[in-house]
Order: C-alpha cells, then structure tokens, then sequence
C-alpha cells in the first residue's frame, strides 16, 4: 500500500471531511454544521492520507490557548477530526498521523496538545493523559428542591434568540475561562459554535432555546437549553435538556437553575457536561436523585515539557526531580527538576541530580490540570516514589482549588 500524508488544501475540504463523517458511521453533518467546521477549520493544521486520490485518514487541529491553574492561557493545538478509513485500520495510519502531527506541534512552539477521544484506549500509546472529568446530571426537579442564596431574587431573568445573544454569552464565557482549568480560549468565530442548533442535536427537543440573567442592567449569566415535552396519562412530564449554564457569581448562578427547574409542565432536568465541582451540588436537595455520572473528558499531552510545567502555578512550593520516559515525544525523555516558590512562580530544568519520581510523560498529562492526583496515580503504580514524601509534596503542589473543566467541546 502506498499512500501519501500531507497538508490538506482548502479545495479538499469536502472530500476529506466526508472521509471523516464515513469513520464515524457516514451520518452526514448538517449544511450549518459543515459550514461552522469549514470555517473553523486551521487548513495549514490539518493533515490528511491520500491511497491514490481518496482520503483514508484525516487529522486537524486548532490553534487554542488552555488555562491552566493559576490562570495562564497556554498555547495548545486543540486535536480534531481525527478518522482512519475502515478500510484502512490497524496498519499504522493513526500512528503516522500523530507522529506528523506532534512534530508540527513541537515547530509551532506550542508546549501542550490537548484532545476529547471517541475512545478512552486509544490515545494514551501517544502520551496523551485522562486530564479532566465531566459529570453528568438528571434531576428529578418533582423531588429536588433548589436552596438558594441570597440577592437570587434581584436577578432578573430574559429570553433572548440565542443567534443574537451570541456576543453577549461568549463574553461571558470569555471572563470565566482564565479561573476554570481546562477551558480553552478561541479565536473568532467559535462563538457561533454555542448556539448552533442543528436538528440532530434536538432529539425530539425544541430548538435552542437562551435565557439572560441580568443585574442592574448587566449581563452576568446565562442558559441555553431545549425543551423536550412529553405527556402520558397522568399529563406532562417533560424535561429541560441545559446545554450550558454560566454565570459571574452565585446570585446569578443560582437563578437560572432555578428557572430550569420550574418550568412548567416538565419533571425533569438533564446536563450532560458540568464540573464535577459544580455549585449546583450544593444548591440541590437531594444528590442522590440527581442521578449523576462522571467521565472522561479532556486528555492532555505536554509536547514541550519543561515549557509546559513552567507555564501552569503550582499550589504549594515544590522541589521534585522526575524521571521522564516519553517513548513518541523522545526530546521529554530524562531527568527535570520542578521547582516553584510560595508566589507560585515556577522553574522546570533538565538536570543530572537523583530522581524523587518516576512516571511517563502520560502521567504529567494526566496530573498537569490539577484533576488526577500524583498520589493516586501512584496507587496504580503509574508514578514511582523515589524519595520519601516526594509523591505528597507533588500531589499538593499539583493540585487545584478549582476542578479542571472543559465546559466545550470541538
Ligand atoms: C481527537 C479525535 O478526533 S478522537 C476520534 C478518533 N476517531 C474515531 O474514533 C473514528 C473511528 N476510528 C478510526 O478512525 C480509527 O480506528 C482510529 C483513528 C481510531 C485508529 O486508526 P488506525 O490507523 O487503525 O490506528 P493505528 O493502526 O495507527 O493503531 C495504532 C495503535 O492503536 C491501537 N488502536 C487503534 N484504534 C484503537 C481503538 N479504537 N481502541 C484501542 N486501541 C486502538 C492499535 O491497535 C495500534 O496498537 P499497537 O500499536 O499496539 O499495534
């Protein structure tokens, strides 16, 4: 089989996301979907394999800054779009597509790749770490009641047609990415991305549907969701499907769960994708009828290490030496010294001094939000402890007040 990988060029666009749809099961995405991707996609970042003149392999990437803990917003390719043709599986493609594509990574200077998997086993061969969770919630809103705190009640709550509140709802987004690990910031045009609203994301619900919360004339939070009405015989029983609730403080939190709760004639609440720190936690009743379930969601690889850890603050002062082995990316592989002080400000240098610990390159992906601790992965045997204590002194300083989220997906 020969075959040839290169850059995609914009007149391939088409073809090469068909290819995609067809790994994926050949659904195709709707026009306004495919017309989002097409404009969203980093044609020079996107990498294909042609067998004669079809597409057997696609793989993109965005150009995305990570907050990480501390705030900074890193550099990092956001990893995308990434099929092989069933025709073509388990001869190596996806190994040659990664290998291409974290070199590209590596020449552009970016020090983190980050990526959502089809499927948890596939990435971590290539140095990806499981960095986040999502949790998932279905509320009995019959039986959950919602406690809220006070100034709820000065919150005032507005439809809007979501297509047109979209400027106002990415700068909301925009003010809560640099405190929640894990959200990227985007370039233009990924603010449609929140409102889009193609049919086969409705699954029987109502179109997309945006309330604003405001103070004093200000917009401090915001809901979008569908409405999904269901009757039987003893009469309606429907339910709120919440695609993202944000808002800038608790009053206004607050509020529009609130109003998700008790809209007429439905029983029932659904999130797909909250934090698994998320207040509604606290807010609510009864967890245990909140039906919840957490999974993975955002892997982390750091493509430049040093620069990577120097990049995030640490929550403790730390002075670990870890001993790296990083079979794809072999330019991590050796010995660093961590350190950071009280401030936070942090130093990541190569050195000959003796390993604290030993891990791979997957496990510093992992712990690298704050949302896997050094001592669990420990537990696992993932991490070796080579020095006494060096495990707790790296679990505090990695480790984050708030829970690394990725409130979007791409
Ligand atoms: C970020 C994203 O876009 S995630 C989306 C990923 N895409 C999909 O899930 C679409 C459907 N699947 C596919 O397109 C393909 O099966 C891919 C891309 C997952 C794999 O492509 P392939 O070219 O078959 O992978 P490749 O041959 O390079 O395999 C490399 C290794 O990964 C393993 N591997 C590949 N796919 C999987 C999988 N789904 N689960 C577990 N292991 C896998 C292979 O067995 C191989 O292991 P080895 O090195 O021990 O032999």
């Amino acid at each position: 089989m020969t075959t040839e990988l290169r850059v995609l060029r914009p007149s391939e666009w088409n073809e090469w996301f068909g290819s995609l749809e067809l790994a994926f099961g050949g659904l195709a995405e709707s026009p306004e979907e495919r017309e989002l991707w097409d404009a969203l996609t980093e044609h020079e970042r996107s990498i294909g394999i042609w067998d004669g003149s079809d597409v057997v392999g696609t793989a993109g990437a965005f150009s995305f800054r990570l907050a990480v803990p501390g705030g900074a917003l890193v550099p990092a390719a956001g990893v995308t779009m990434v099929s092989v043709a069933a025709t073509h599986r388990r001869r190596g493609l996806l190994t040659s597509m990664m290998r291409r594509q974290l070199d590209d990574v590596r020449a552009l200077g970016e020090p983190l790749a980050v990526l959502t998997a089809s499927e948890p086993a596939i990435y971590g061969r290539f140095g990806y770490g499981a960095a986040t969770k999502q949790m998932s919630l279905e509320i009995d809103t019959d039986r959950v009641r919602l406690t809220v705190p006070d100034g709820t009640d000065g919150i005032r709550l507005r439809y809007a047609k979501p297509d047109e509140a979209l400027t106002t709802i990415e700068g909301v987004y925009e003010q809560l990415v640099a405190g929640r690990p894990g959200a990227p910031a985007h370039g233009p045009g990924w603010e449609r991305k929140a409102v889009l609203d193609p049919e086969s994301a409705r699954r029987g619900a109502s179109p997309l549907q945006c309330v604003l919360a405001e103070r004093d004339g200000g917009v401090v939070g915001y809901a979008t969701f569908r409405n999904k009405p269901e009757w039987d015989a003893a009469g309606p029983k429907g339910r709120i499907v919440a695609d993202d609730v944000s808002a800038l403080d608790p009053a206004a939190y607050a509020a529009l769960w609130r109003f998700l709760f008790e809209i007429d004639l439905t029983s029932t609440v659904e999130a797909r994708n909250r934090p698994v720190d998320d207040a509604l936690l606290h807010l609510v009743s009864d967890v245990r009828r909140c039906n919840i379930t957490v999974r993975d969601s955002l892997y982390v690889r750091l493509v430049e290490l040093g620069a990577a850890l120097e990049a995030r603050a640490y929550r403790a002062p730390v002075d670990v030496v870890f001993e790296v082995t990083d079979a794809f990316c072999p330019w991590n592989e050796g010995r660093w010294r961590l350190t950071a002080d009280a401030k936070g400000g942090a130093s990541c240098k190569r050195t000959d001094d003796p390993a604290d610990l030993a891990l791979s390159v997957r496990e510093l992906g992992a712990a690298y939000l704050g949302g896997t601790s050094v001592d669990s992965l420990a537990r696992a045997g993932r991490v070796r402890e080579l020095r006494a204590g060096a495990v707790d002194e790296a679990s505090l300083a990695f480790s984050s007040a708030v829970e690394p989220w990725l409130p979007r997906g791409f």
